[in-house]
């Protein structure tokens, strides 16, 4: 979801901005049991988004294959990758003679996509939706790879700090993402895709000037590479993009927006983990004991593991009470609400919403720091870790629950109700320095999109970029 939405609107500023310029988004579903949120999702922003300048075109799909596990996922996204390559070759056949076509603009996921792009001549751009201190790391996975550093190797073990160009501070090496660390499956995978970004012609990135500023000097400063690896592309911080979709009905939506209206300004905490995260049992009870304790507001997003299969979405228990402690949902009726999806973007423009316990997915980041709402960091996987981590020692707006808290571990240690109330009460402080910081972020953020600001005009570069493509 995090990746699909934000190609969408991607797609939709491109038409807004730019009289000339049309777009096709080529997009693929995976089978229901991969992902089930992105399939209904996609369906309505096609009926909803469709205009002479933005069209849609669905690949068909990849035959729906028992081969799908944690072990043969690899070998499965081969096969996607080589199916989606012929189709999309197929696709640019059928537009010749038609439009020129001026860019071809990749998640970045899927880089490999661009080799039908350099076929037909088109420049490729990357759409980078995570943070640009995380570019800056994949950009330096190979040199990690071939130095064989035995920190990094060991990094599960091992506390020796390690610095990046791209963060500010020195790095714990348990918080680096488990692509690392998981060399037969996912390490060269992701070299390759950073051999993408440097073939590119440009690296678009959802996020703005003002917040990054340590990681987009480094870019900038080309400290990210080495002489022998040439100047890197082009970069375009051009966020924040948020999710402005729905996704779901106008009455599962009042039903939320209603409650909010009836609590007071700044008292409720927001607790969600991204459109996947999920929480084992246990760890569910504790964040419950947690907040019976502490007393305070709350929305509380609550999925269940992915194998479950039981609503709309799966990720939705039929029934709280399967897993919550006894009496949780009665004692805490009058101040607390407890739902599956939330509509997050309009949550936290609420008034109501006084912070955010986040899974620090990149987009949920940006979306709390355009309502300047501060953020007590939970990571699940990806590089949610290492977003904390810059969230809180960096840039100021969120405070620690935990920074290490993933998928690594089989035995995944259970954060105690005591660690979740002491980070919910500092988050929910009045006149912190995280608070202020939030506030901050927010008139930066804003004013960055805002005609003459940082990414508004970082856009009209892309544009101007794009068209000249087109003259040539
Ligand atoms: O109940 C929910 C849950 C999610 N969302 C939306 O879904 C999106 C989730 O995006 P994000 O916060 O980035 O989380 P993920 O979907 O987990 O994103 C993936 O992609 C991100 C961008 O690359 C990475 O930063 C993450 O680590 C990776 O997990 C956001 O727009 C949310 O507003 C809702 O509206 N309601």
């Amino acid at each position: 979801m995090g990746h699909v939405a934000q190609m969408l609107e991607l797609a939709k500023l491109f038409i807004t901005r730019n009289h000339q310029v049309s777009i096709t988004v080529l997009i693929m579903k995976l089978p229901d049991y991969i992902d089930a949120v992105s399939g209904p999702f996609v369906d309505s922003v096609i009926d909803s988004s469709s205009s002479e300048r933005l069209r849609f075109f669905e690949l068909p799909p990849v035959d729906p294959t028992p081969e799908w596990s944690s072990k043969t996922r690899g070998h499965f996204v081969n096969r996607l990758v080589q199916t989606q390559k012929s189709q999309i070759r197929e696709f640019l056949i059928s537009q010749r003679g038609g439009v020129k076509l001026v860019g071809f603009v990749v998640d970045m996921l899927c880089t490999p996509l661009m080799d039908v792009a350099d076929e037909f001549g088109i420049p490729s751009y990357v759409f980078f939706t995570s943070p640009a201190a995380f570019l800056g790391l994949m950009l330096h996975f190979q040199f990690l790879e071939d130095e064989c550093n035995e920190d990094v190797k060991n990094c599960d073990g091992s506390t020796t700090l390690l610095s990046f160009p791209s963060y500010a501070y020195p790095v714990p090496p348990n918080i680096l993402p488990m692509v690392l660390v998981d060399r037969d499956t996912w390490l060269g995978r992701f070299i390759d895709f950073a051999r993408g970004y440097r073939k590119a012609k440009g690296i678009i990135i959802n996020t703005f000037a003002e917040l990054e500023i340590y990681a987009l000097d480094a870019y900038n400063n080309n400290n990210i590479s080495r002489s022998e690896q040439g100047p890197l592309p082009s970069i375009y911080p051009i966020g924040p993009i948020l999710n402005q979709s729905k996704s779901q009905s106008e009455s599962e939506e009042a039903e939320i927006t209603n409650w909010l209206d009836e609590q007071p300004p700044n008292s409720v905490v927001l607790l969600c983990f991204g459109s996947q995260g999920s929480l084992p049992t246990d760890q569910v009870k504790q964040i419950a004991i947690a907040l019976d304790n502490i007393g305070c507001r709350f929305l509380w997003s609550l999925r269940s593991p992915p194998q479950s299969n039981n609503a709309q979405f799966p990720g939705e228990y039929t029934s709280y009470s399967e897993i919550l402690p006894e009496g949780f949902l009665n004692r805490t009726e009058k101040k607390g609400k407890v739902v599956g999806w939330v509509p997050q973007l309009k949550v936290l423009s609420h008034e109501a919403i006084g912070g955010f316990v986040s899974h620090c997915g990149w987009n949920s980041v940006l979306e709390s720091l355009w309502y300047g709402v501060p953020i007590a960091t939970w990571p699940l996987h990806s590089e949610q870790q290492v977003n904390a981590f810059q969230l809180v020692k960096e840039i100021g707006v969120a405070v620690e629950i935990t920074l290490d808290y993933c998928e690594r571990n089989k035995d995944q240690p259970i954060v105690t109700a005591k660690a979740i109330e002491n980070g919910i009460s500092k988050l929910m402080e009045t006149n912190s320095a995280v608070k202020h910081e939030a506030k901050i972020m927010k008139e930066k953020s804003r004013a960055s999109v805002t005609e003459g600001g940082s990414s508004y005009l970082a856009f009209s570069k892309l544009i101007n970029e794009l068209l000249k493509n087109a003259a040539v």
